[in-house]
Formats: structure tokens, C-alpha cells, sequence
């Protein structure tokens, strides 16, 4: 098997011990993500759910500030699991999260429980992202 299959591999199973972590008592929708550094460590992200249902935080942005905020800031690649007909989509506030934190080329492996799985980049989810350089050159 390829290192880049081995390491697909390994993803997707933290993505699946990561959901289990799911607390999600309003739409019963867990949801995991793993985020591999370039240093090899996997960081692990679920969603986390609130009574105050817009307070929701998706397990791909769980684990990118999880991440950031122990000082790992390079990534390799991120898998994202759920329990989807197809593999799973990312909402479109976590594709602005990974174009902000995520270098474009980066590797996306959605996939499904059942196995069904795509790879995408950062960039191909969201093509045209506002970013950094579109805060300059506004006349203040
Ligand atoms: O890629 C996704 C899609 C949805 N959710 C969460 C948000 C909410 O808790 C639940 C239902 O939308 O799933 C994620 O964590 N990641
Ligand atoms: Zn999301």
C-alpha cells in the first residue's frame, strides 16, 4: 500500500473514533474530522452541539482550532466522516475556516461510514474565498 493510502487510512479511523465524541443531542447528527500536521500528529475534531442551536461547532472547525490553539499551524491533510448516502459535505462556514488556515492544495478525504470516499482540496471547495488580500486596497 502507497504512504499516502496508509495515511488516508489512519485519518479516516481517528475521523471515526473522533465522532464518537459527537455531542449532538438536537439533530442526532455526529459528525468527525482528523487533521493531520506535517509534523505526523493527528489532531482529532467532533461537533459539538448547543440549546441555542446557531452556537453549533462542526467537527472540522473543532479540530482547526483545537490545532491552532496548541500552536500546530502547518497541515498535511484533514478527513471528515458522518453517517451520509454519499461522503460527507462540508458546510460552507468550515470551507472558509480551511481556506483561511489551510494552504489551497491541501487534501480533503470526505467520506461516509459505509466507506464511500473522495478526496478534494481546500481550494476545490471553495473556489474564489474572500481572503487575507481582499481587506486591502479599500480606500481607509
Ligand atoms: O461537515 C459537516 C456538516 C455538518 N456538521 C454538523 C453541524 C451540526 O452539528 C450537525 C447537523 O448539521 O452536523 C459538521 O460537523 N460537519
Ligand atoms: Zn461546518
Amino acid at each position: 500500500m502507497s504512504k499516502e493510502k496508509m495515511e488516508m487510512k489512519k485519518l479516516i479511523e481517528a475521523a471515526i473514533e473522533a465522532r464518537e465524541r459527537a455531542y449532538v443531542p438536537y439533530s442526532r447528527f455526529p459528525v468527525g474530522a482528523a487533521l493531520l500536521t506535517k509534523d505526523g500528529r493527528i489532531i482529532k475534531g467532533c461537533n459539538i452541539e448547543n440549546a441555542a442551536y446557531s452556537l453549533a461547532n462542526c467537527a472540522e472547525r473543532t479540530a482547526l482550532f483545537k490545532a491552532m490553539s496548541e500552536g500546530y499551524q502547518d497541515f498535511e491533510g484533514i478527513a471528515v466522516v458522518a453517517d451520509t448516502p454519499g461522503p460527507v459535505s462540508p458546510c460552507g462556514a468550515c470551507r472558509q475556516v480551511m481556506a483561511e488556515l489551510c494552504p489551497p492544495e491541501m487534501k480533503v478525504w470526505l467520506t461516509n461510514l459505509r466507506g464511500k470516499t473522495m478526496v478534494t482540496t481546500v481550494g476545490e471547495l471553495l473556489p474564489g474565498a474572500f481572503g487575507k488580500g481582499d481587506l486591502d486596497g479599500n480606500g481607509q
